[in-house]
């Protein structure tokens, strides 16, 4: 069985305009100890599936269906004490900004401490300063400055110390959210390759959310990539980032220049993401796809499984034999951009 599996799952936000529909549908797995990356555009839902997941969505979010099994148990038919005692413990969040985490009254020794104590009431005080050390030396802070308050860490220190936290209680599941978009390359290199090898040392796996489609290839095994609510495409990281069937892979893969042949041309996909509010019927990407065909716009795809991928493209076959070149090509994305309505006949 599955550490963590997600079903149908639907969340969505009181708005005053009606229910935004954040979260459309959503299913996938996670085995034990391996890393998912969900990648997307701003908006398209990542972190309110990690907040769904760990249950810290805000008021005005709920879940409208579908099921979070986690190692058994439905996280949606939990009550909230049982929530609590999973958060930190089981499950654990590294969350967008360490700043805003991070309490600025406490020190951080204070706030790990308190964690350790709240989910493992039995601890000692010598024994929890014994883990604040070790998570501190783990993630390459020094020990000594554990009595520091967060105002008195760099931003890369705080992101650290965020890390040190998330670990001290070995949760079996981590959920990192854009976990080293405030720091520089260099730090967030390092940083990466911390956590990853904490984790392998700890068996644990993990979630990485993020816009940054070089992070994911970095340090997951499997991806899935979003786009409005739904699931585009998913896979292991090497096929899909080498032959993704979804035009929406194809262009957000192209528009990061880490991951790309140094010979390929950057694009960038026009447009926006669709309003959730009302979402268009159809395929969520059509309006933006340069292969879009009224097929797409009228009828929502179903999964196509090919190579280890789940893709939801009415065209998938057709992009793996004959449209990839098409696809592929930066000068097919702008002139999708100039024309109010290209496609590639039905
Ligand atoms: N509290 C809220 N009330 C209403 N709508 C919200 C709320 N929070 C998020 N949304 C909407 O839900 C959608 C998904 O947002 P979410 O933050 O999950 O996306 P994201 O992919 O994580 O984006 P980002 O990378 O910018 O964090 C967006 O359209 C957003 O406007």
């Amino acid at each position: 069985m599955s550490q963590l599996e997600v079903e149908d799952l639907e969340v969505y936000y009181e708005t005053e305009e009606g229910p935004a529909q954040a979260v459309d549908g959503v299913s996938f797995e996670l085995e034990e100890g391996e890393n998912l990356g969900i990648v997307g555009e701003s908006g398209c839902g990542k972190t309110t599936l990690a907040k769904a997941i760990i249950g810290i969505l805000p008021d005005a979010g709920y879940i409208n269906d579908g099921s979070i099994n986690f190692q058994g148990d439905d996280l949606t038919e939990m009550t909230n004490a049982q929530r609590r005692r999973l958060k930190w413990e089981e499950i654990s969040m590294i969350a967008q900004s360490a700043m805003n985490s991070l309490d600025p009254v406490y020190t951080i020794r204070e706030q790990i401490v308190e964690a350790i104590e709240t989910h493992r009431p039995g601890t000692g005080r010598v024994e929890s300063d014994e883990i604040v050390t070790e998570m501190f030396e783990l993630v390459g802070l020094d020990p000594e400055r554990a009595d520091d308050y967060p105002h008195q860490f760099s931003g890369g220190m705080r992101q650290r110390a965020m890390i040190a936290m998330a670990l001290a209680l070995e949760p079996s599941l981590m959920l990192a959210d854009e976990p080293t978009t405030a720091l520089d390359v260099i730090m967030q290199d390092q940083i990466l390759k911390r956590m990853a090898s904490i984790q392998e040392e700890i068996n644990s796996s993990m979630m990485v959310i993020t816009h940054d489609v070089s992070v994911v290839a970095e340090t997951c095994d499997r991806v899935i990539v979003m786009y409005a609510g739904k699931i585009a495409e998913e896979g292991p990281v090497e096929e899909i980032f080498d032959q993704p069937y979804h035009p929406y892979t194809i262009g957000l893969k192209r528009a990061f220049p880490n991951i790309r042949k140094s010979s390929q041309d950057l694009l960038s996909i026009s447009g926006y993401p669709p309003e959730l509010i009302d979402p268009p019927q159809g395929c969520r990407f059509a309006e933006r796809c340069p292969m879009a065909t009224d097929k797409c716009r009228e009828e929502e795809p179903e999964a196509h499984y090919k190579n280890g991928l789940r893709s939801y493209c009415h065209y998938a076959d057709e992009i793996d034999a004959e449209l990839r070149p098409y696809a592929d090509d930066p000068t097919t994305w702008n002139q999708a951009a100039a024309a109010t309505d290209g496609g590639v006949g039905e």
